[in-house]
């Protein structure tokens, strides 16, 4: 009998190692499952070996490693990012359903890297669903052609303390674009954006743009290096104390606090009464938006707004005006100056198209009684936006675009599933041949109305769609107006150490890897 005892009693030590067997069994049955999801569905792509894909991404720049994987599986492919289950989409057709027509059931971006602070979470580009689409449509008023046309003045400020003034003194000799193309556009965001006056002393003695753009730069060092951009991707999996606690986000604490607390300071002020004067800047239009009038809500009456069915402009708090001029500077700082620093770099080392884009500007500004640079005049250089779109082609300051899907959707025939990342890779949809004739050749004139060829579906470097970039009028008038200006009084030339290809960086943002030295040669 008790032989027979030992066997019916139960053995719980095996048993609970059995269940936690058994848990994991299925656990990485499940991860199997789910890894093998592409493949079930017969879209193409690398192993799905947990983080292969990452880990190979990060060796060589995403936007490259998507080319090689687009060339290798086809224009639809498949990998498990971070992020989970990731498309690759580079048929444009599709990609027009999901920006537009199926819109609804793509309007969310998908998990942003720089989300470390809870400030950051209330940024237009973080936002999601209703709160995306009520934020969108409030703000959306101060990006409109009026309100640029408002900015231009201190556009042209900027541009002839920064740069003309700088380039005059060096008579031709070399100069670091990097660093002259960041203090113009870090000028622009702190005097359009945030209000900041151009010649304004702090108490300390240090004027208040040096310590902006000192921030600025510290800002975005960290998204240079491989270690911040892993520690970015992290980010989603990892409890925001503890990030905090170590500061390990993309972005320093530091330098995201000196810009809550430089725009709190300046929101409160202006809403005290305490600073004089009427203000054209984006800091003031979202203390507007702040404002609202209930009466003045548009609730019920956002059928017709691109942001889809419901978007209603909502009063923002004080904590969502702050945040959306923070944006101002995260969406706009690295991009403009990238592409000025590009385009700069392609009229030197494409000197007829710097001569016939000179005389068109010359040819402009010769009805001008000064020589600020209008929104108007910009509008009557054609040549000017064909460079400037070319550059932008051939240098998409943000190399690909991205979608979640939020409703399982058929994108010309493909069944796409909730949840699923859509990456739609500009950088080489911009250079294939399939819709660029000659894709590397700088050839500003296939922007020309008459190229029957020219096809704006694959145009994506400001997005596509109700969630395209929002500041394109005002970037593309901060570009302009600095290109008219530059080439008024100077030609722009290769200097003796100047690279003759450009290597690029392997950050978030398209940005040579070195420095870029160029001549700026005065002209009679
Ligand atoms: C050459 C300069 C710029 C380029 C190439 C650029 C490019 C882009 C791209 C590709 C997107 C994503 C669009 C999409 O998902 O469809 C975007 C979003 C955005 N950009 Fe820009 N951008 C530039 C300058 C600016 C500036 C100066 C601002 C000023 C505030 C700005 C504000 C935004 C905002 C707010 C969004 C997010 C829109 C939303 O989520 O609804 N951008 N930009």
């Amino acid at each position: 009998m008790g032989g027979m005892d030992g066997d019916i009693s139960p053995n719980w030590g095996l048993s609970w190692w059995h269940c936690v067997a058994t848990a994991a069994a299925l656990w990485i049955g499940y991860k199997i499952w789910h890894y093998t999801l592409f493949i079930r569905s017969g879209i193409p792509g690398p192993l799905p070996i947990p983080f292969y894909a990452n880990i190979k991404r990060s060796k060589e720049a995403f936007y490259i490693c998507e080319q090689k994987w687009i060339e290798k599986y086809g224009k639809v492919m498949g990998f498990f990012s971070i992020a989970g289950p990731t498309l690759v989409i580079a048929d444009v057709k599709m990609l027009k359903q999901m920006f537009i027509k199926e819109f609804n059931n793509f309007r969310n971006r998908g998990p942003v890297i720089f989300i470390q602070s809870a400030r950051l979470r209330n940024m237009l580009i973080n936002l999601k669903d209703q709160q995306w689409r009520n934020v969108r449509h409030t703000i959306i008023p101060a990006f409109t052609s009026s309100k640029i046309k408002l900015m231009t003045s201190a556009l042209n400020e900027c541009a002839e303390d920064v740069i003309l003034q700088k380039l005059r003194q060096l008579d031709g000799e070399a100069v670091e674009i990097k660093k002259l193309y960041g203090a113009y556009t870090i000028c622009c965001i702190a005097v359009a954006g945030f209000g900041v006056e151009l010649h304004s002393q702090s108490e300390n003695g240090n004027t208040t743009l040096a310590a902006f753009e000192n921030n600025a730069k510290e800002f975005f060092s960290r998204q240079k290096h491989t270690k911040w951009l892993i520690m970015g991707m992290l980010q989603e999996y990892l409890p925001g104390a503890l990030i905090r606690y170590f500061d390990i986000g993309l972005v320093s604490q530091a330098s995201v606090n000196f810009f809550f607390d430089l725009s709190a300071e300046i929101f409160k002020e202006r809403k005290e009464g305490k600073m004089q004067g009427t203000f054209v800047d984006f800091m003031q239009l979202m203390i507007n938006a702040h404002q609202l009038e209930d009466e003045e809500s548009e609730e019920g009456s956002g059928q017709r707004s691109p942001q889809g069915a419901g978007a209603i402009k909502v009063k923002l708090s004080m904590e969502e005006v702050v945040s959306q001029c923070v944006m101002f500077l995260m969406a706009g700082y690295e991009t403009t100056s990238a592409c000025l620093i590009f385009t700069s770099y392609l009229l030197a080392s494409h000197p007829d198209v710097q001569e016939k884009l000179a005389a068109e500007v010359k040819t402009v500004m010769l009805g001008s009684q000064s020589n600020s640079v209008t929104l108007d005049l910009i509008n009557k250089m054609t040549y000017l936006d064909k460079v400037v779109n070319e550059s932008l082609r051939l240098y998409p300051p943000i190399a690909r675009v991205t979608r979640v899907c939020t409703k399982d959707t058929t994108l010309q025939g493909l069944n796409i599933k909730k949840g699923t990342r859509i990456i739609a890779p500009s950088w080489t949809i911009h250079r294939s041949p399939e819709f660029w004739p000659d894709p590397l050749t700088f050839n500003p004139d296939r922007f020309s109305a008459e190229n029957d060829s020219l096809n704006m579906d694959a145009f994506l470097s400001f997005g596509d769609g109700p969630r395209s970039c929002l500041g394109n009028r005002f970037a593309l008038a901060e570009i302009k107006i600095a290109l008219a200006r530059i080439l008024t009084e100077f030609r722009i030339e290769m200097a003796e150490d100047t690279p003759q290809t450009l290597e690029l960086g392997k950050g978030v943002f398209l940005a040579p890897r070195h420095p870029v030295p160029l001549k700026f040669v005065p002209v009679a």
